[in-house]
């Protein structure tokens, strides 16, 4: 079978890049996205897309209106497609059973009825959401349950890869495309059906078929392999701190071993984003599911370490300015999850302004793509602050980093965008209150520069010496005290 017409529920940072590509790399195929979200479908169909990633709206604008299409014309796209994929969020569940771990499948669930309402003839649906393993047994339990005489349906699971920031070249070179489906004969038809659209631009050798649940557990693996990484060096950065290690020398040391690797081995105030802590624990909550329970206490430890680097550096900040953060500013940089994003779900800053924000600091806080409203909202979730009223009270929004750092006492960097390297550091230190600090939560600041103009300076996973203060190498400047003494 030939896939002429796709459609793709869900216009979201999956959904609507990974669609853009196929369209731009298949222009025989007629693609369109759909979703219920009226405003995020007219972004689509707007100057302004409603995510931003580097290339994606030259894509966009490319194929827009050619073979590529955004509409909330649901039913109109189901009925049209071969091919559906299903690219709609499966949040950690906030209610009932498995609440706080399980993932949310409420969503993929309403999809599949959907699906089964409205469809005729053959169609191939895809899950490209993450879901848990048998998620693709349901769906085909809905859709068999409810298919009209004339509609039939084969269910794949096609995960998606794509780091944020980078989705287009991840989409246009991806590392492999993984499809899992039935071991029958139409199964395979359809996996081969989905691999033809892919291999337009894709080497057949790094399309990886498997079945169904190994595609779907591949999915949970990889994510919670990479958050165990980042959770690996940064407990070796609390060691770094406490000793005389370097974690960047200790990083590079480690990943120059083949066998390891040299990615992801950045220490960091923790991982942040919408995936991997939600995918992790649906990692636990399926062991404990199975009775698995040691393995579900293993998963867990990768989410105890993120949370406990996010808590020790709000802890350094607190504790170099003299045990209390009270009434004081501090300039956060940076607030998206990780560079080249304007993405803020689960940003890691977001907790370290809450611990601050508990203490009474006033935080004045500046990114270059996430909006005002965007900030003040995720600082205001009831999961956040139990007094929204105060926390508004707490937080200012810079509109550029020079006057986030005047008048503060110190600077906490967040997010890793390249242009916080090239800032005035001069300028910022002459408007700032003295003694001025520095904490480099990512490790990405020019340190040196940084002591020789005076700052007091803190960089994750650096050495602290003599009773937890740190020494520059060829200044005396005295950084961070810590809370304990080195034998
Ligand atoms: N964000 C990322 O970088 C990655 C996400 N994923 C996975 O992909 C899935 C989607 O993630 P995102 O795109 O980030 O989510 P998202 O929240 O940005 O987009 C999901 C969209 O689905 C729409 N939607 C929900 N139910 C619908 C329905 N019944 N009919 C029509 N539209 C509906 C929502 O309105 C929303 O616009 C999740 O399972 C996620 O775990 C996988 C790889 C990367
Ligand atoms: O399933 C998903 O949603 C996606 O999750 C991640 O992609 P993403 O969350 O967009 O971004 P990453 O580059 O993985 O970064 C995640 C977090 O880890 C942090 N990180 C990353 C790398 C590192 O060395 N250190 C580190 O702290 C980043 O700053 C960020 O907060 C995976 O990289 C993708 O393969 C996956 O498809």
């Amino acid at each position: 079978m030939e896939v002429k017409k796709i459609c793709c529920i869900g216009a979201g940072y999956v959904g609507g890049p990974t669609c853009s590509v196929i369209a731009y790399k298949c222009p025989d195929i007629i693609v369109t996205v759909v979703d219920l979200n009226k405003d995020r479908i007219n972004a689509w169909n707007s100057k302004d897309l409603p995510i931003y990633e580097p290339g994606l709206q030259e894509i966009v604008e490319e194929r827009r209106g050619k073979n590529l299409f955004f509409s909330t014309n649901i039913d109109d796209a189901i009925i049209s497609a071969d091919l559906i994929f299903i690219s709609v969020n499966t949040p950690t569940k906030t209610y009932g059973v498995g609440k706080g771990r399980a993932a949310d499948l409420k969503y993929v669930e309403s999809c599949a009825r959907h699906i089964a309402e409205v469809a005729t003839g053959f169609k191939i649906v895809v899950e490209k959401s993450t879901v848990p393993v048998r998620a693709a047994a349901s769906i085909s339990n809905i859709l068999s349950s409810n298919t009209k005489s004339n509609s039939s349906f084969q269910v794949l699971s096609n995960p998606e890869f794509l780091a944020e920031g980078t989705a287009v070249t991840n989409l246009i070179d991806p590392d492999r495309v993984l499809i899992g489906g039935e071991t029958s004969v139409e199964g395979q038809a359809a996996i081969e059906a989905l691999s033809n659209v892919y291999s337009k631009w894709v080497a057949r050798d790094r399309i990886i078929k498997t079945n169904t649940w190994s595609s779907e557990l591949s999915k949970l693996a990889a994510n919670a392999f990479l958050a165990q990484r980042i959770s690996s060096i940064n407990s070796m950065s609390a060691i770094c701190e406490a000793t005389g290690a370097d974690v960047t020398e200790v990083a590079n040391a480690v990943g120059r071993d083949s066998r390891i690797g040299n990615k992801f081995l950045q220490a960091s105030i923790g991982f942040g984003g919408s995936c991997f802590q939600k995918d992790v624990l649906n990692l636990v909550y399926l062991c404990e599911a199975l009775n698995l329970p040691e393995v579900a206490n293993y998963w867990q430890q990768v989410i105890e370490i993120n949370n406990y680097q996010r808590r020790r550096f709000a802890n350094q900040i607190i504790g170099s300015l003299y045990n209390t953060v009270y009434g004081k500013q501090i300039a956060l940089l940076g607030f998206a999850f990780k560079k080249d994003t304007g993405d803020t779900r689960e940003s890691s800053a977001i907790y370290v302004a809450k611990y601050l924000m508990d203490e009474g600091a006033h935080l004045k806080i500046f990114d270059p793509k996430v909006p005002r409203k965007q900030i003040i909202t995720e600082l205001q979730h009831p999961t956040i602050t139990d007094c929204p009223e105060k926390a508004r009270e707490l937080i200012e929004v810079s509109g550029d980093p020079y006057t986030a750092c005047a008048g503060s006492h110190a600077i906490a960097v967040c997010t890793e965008w390249d242009q916080f390297k090239l800032l005035d550091f001069k300028k910022i230190y002459d408007s700032m209150l003295k003694p001025a600090f520095v904490f480099d939560g990512r490790g990405i600041l020019p340190h040196q520069k940084l002591l020789d103009i005076g700052f007091k300076v803190s960089v994750i996973g650096k050495h602290r010496e003599n009773g937890g203060m740190f020494k520059s190498a060829s200044s005396n400047n005295i950084l961070l005290p810590s809370s304990r003494v080195l034998p």
